[in-house]
């Protein structure tokens, strides 16, 4: 299996290559040449089987020769033990047609856990093996930065710097990422957003010098492993609720694309999924590029779902390499144009992405009616991401089951749920004395080079 750049001008990776590599050389994202398919019968055979398994089945043919059948079995093990739910990624049915997959049960209460924790396994296997060190730089609106840091705390090959935006996470977001005592890890909190956060990381990876010297690596959905690791659980609630069978639709709360993304690659690999629908909240670029084809950036607003607060969505790249039929060149051109600005997006490629994805969006008013309403009607108090997700649901369901991601647990964004609700919605109990934990806090400016001299003084 060898990884090419959507911008097609970067060497051709193996996996633990890509891994390791975060951004491509050319500034694009890698993916795997082909996307390998999985037969109707062994889709079915995933029926019954424990998260672990059908991990196993639906990453194996990616990684190619990084690890030993044994040894990836392994990895996955330990990645998904510290999970709090049995079936990692339980089912919820909230009415006939409409289930809430739970991705929160990881160890930072994100859907963020399930691609960290076993990043974080393989990153350490094959750091072990070579004797390598790296740095691991991230941007996050709150979850990526927590499920990293919970994920690398503490290795010896690997230290690990966070970037969020000053007051723009929530509470128990910041507190996840700046109580860890452990030395490797570091939170910074940038005066920005989570777009200028992202750019910083991006920006770093550009400057070869910087890359080089501190043996650059990303964690963010950058990352191929990112995406694999989400294409999961895709699988195991469509064969859970009878794929290959019959089709299933799904709802992604989405800011950076990672997560829906996955579900495309699911849907390559031949999950009989009907519709990917994108859910975004105000910030709404992804639902009004869909409707429209031009790309076009505004500026980010302050929600009560602030993880999807993001303007500049990452993987979004992902998703026109394959609407330009693999075209590195064109992808790159549309790139250069978002630096000022946007883009608009040619008519073939519009179709294509329009055939894959439906969209829709969430008010603030919106978002909080759907978390009153949900806990009220169903007994399910969501967070508001979630909330997003469910809203913009309502609206697409039809014959085919509905699945809406539940991306973060309500404890997460105790203000909003509470607002909304008037339930405080309590952390568990390993996390209950997080509030009276000593944090660290970086602040600086949003400034490259600013961020850079934090970083060199912190690793040497
Ligand atoms: C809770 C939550 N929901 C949804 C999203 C959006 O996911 P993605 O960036 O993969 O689109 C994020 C951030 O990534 C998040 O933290
Ligand atoms: N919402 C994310 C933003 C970063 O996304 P990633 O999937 O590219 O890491 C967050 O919570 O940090």
């Amino acid at each position: 299996m060898r990884y090419i750049s959507t911008r097609g001008k970067a060497p051709v990776l193996t996996f633990e290559e890509a891994m390791l590599t975060g951004l491509a050389r050319d500034g694009g994202l890698y993916v795997p040449e082909t996307i390998p398919t999985l037969t109707q019968g062994q889709i079915a055979a995933m029926a019954g089987q424990s998260y672990e398994d059908i991990a196993f089945a639906v990453m194996r043919p990616f990684i190619g020769d990084t690890f030993t059948d044994a040894e990836f079995k392994t990895l996955i093990t330990k990645a998904y033990a510290g999970f709090g739910h049995a079936a990692r990624a339980p089912l919820v049915q909230l009415d006939s047609n409409h289930f809430l997959l739970e991705l929160f049960h990881g160890p930072t209460l994100a859907f963020k856990d399930f691609a960290m924790q076993i990043i974080g396994q393989m990153f350490e296997a094959a750091l072990t093996r070579s004797g390598k060190r790296v740095t691991i730089v991230g941007a996050t609106s709150g979850d990526t930065g927590s499920a990293a840091i919970e994920a690398f705390r503490g290795l010896d090959a690997v230290d690990v710097f966070i970037l969020y935006p000053h007051n723009r996470v929530s509470e128990v977001q910041r507190r996840q990422m700046t109580t860890p005592t452990e030395d490797n890890v570091h939170a910074i909190a940038v005066d920005g957003d989570f777009d200028d956060c992202q750019a910083a990381v991006k920006d770093m990876f550009n400057d070869f010098a910087f890359r080089e010297e501190v043996s650059l690596a990303g964690v963010n959905s950058i990352n191929w492993g990112r995406v694999l690791a989400q294409v999961v659980y895709y699988f195991s609630s469509a064969v859970s609720l009878g794929a290959p069978g019959r089709d299933i639709s799904y709802t992604v709360p989405t800011g950076n694309f990672g997560d829906i993304f996955a579900g495309y690659i699911a849907k390559q690999m031949g999950l009989p999924i009907k519709d990917l629908i994108v859910a975004t909240n105000r910030n709404d670029i992804l639902h009004r590029t869909l409707e429209t084809g031009a790309y076009t950036k505004e500026g980010v607003t302050p929600t009560i779902s602030p993880s999807m607060d993001i303007q500049v969505s990452s993987n979004f790249e992902r998703a026109l390499f394959y609407a330009y039929d693999q075209d590195g060149g064109t992808v790159a051109g549309q790139m250069e144009d978002l630096k000022s600005g946007g883009f608009t997006i040619s008519q073939g490629a519009y179709q294509a992405l329009k055939e894959t994805y439906k969209s829709g969006r969430a008010s603030e008013k919106e978002t909080a009616t759907a978390i009153k309403t949900y806990v009220a009607k169903h007994g399910e108090l969501l967070c508001p991401h979630s909330a997003v997700g469910v809203h913009v649901a309502e609206a697409h369901q039809g014959s085919t089951p509905m699945v809406t991601l539940a991306t973060a647990h309500p404890a997460k964004f105790p203000a909003a749920v509470e607002a909304a609700t008037n339930i405080h919605p309590p952390l568990p109990p390993r996390m209950a004395d997080l509030y009276e934990r000593s944090e660290r806090i970086t602040r600086v400016a949003n400034d490259l080079s600013a961020i850079q001299t934090i970083i060199r003084d912190r690793i040497n």
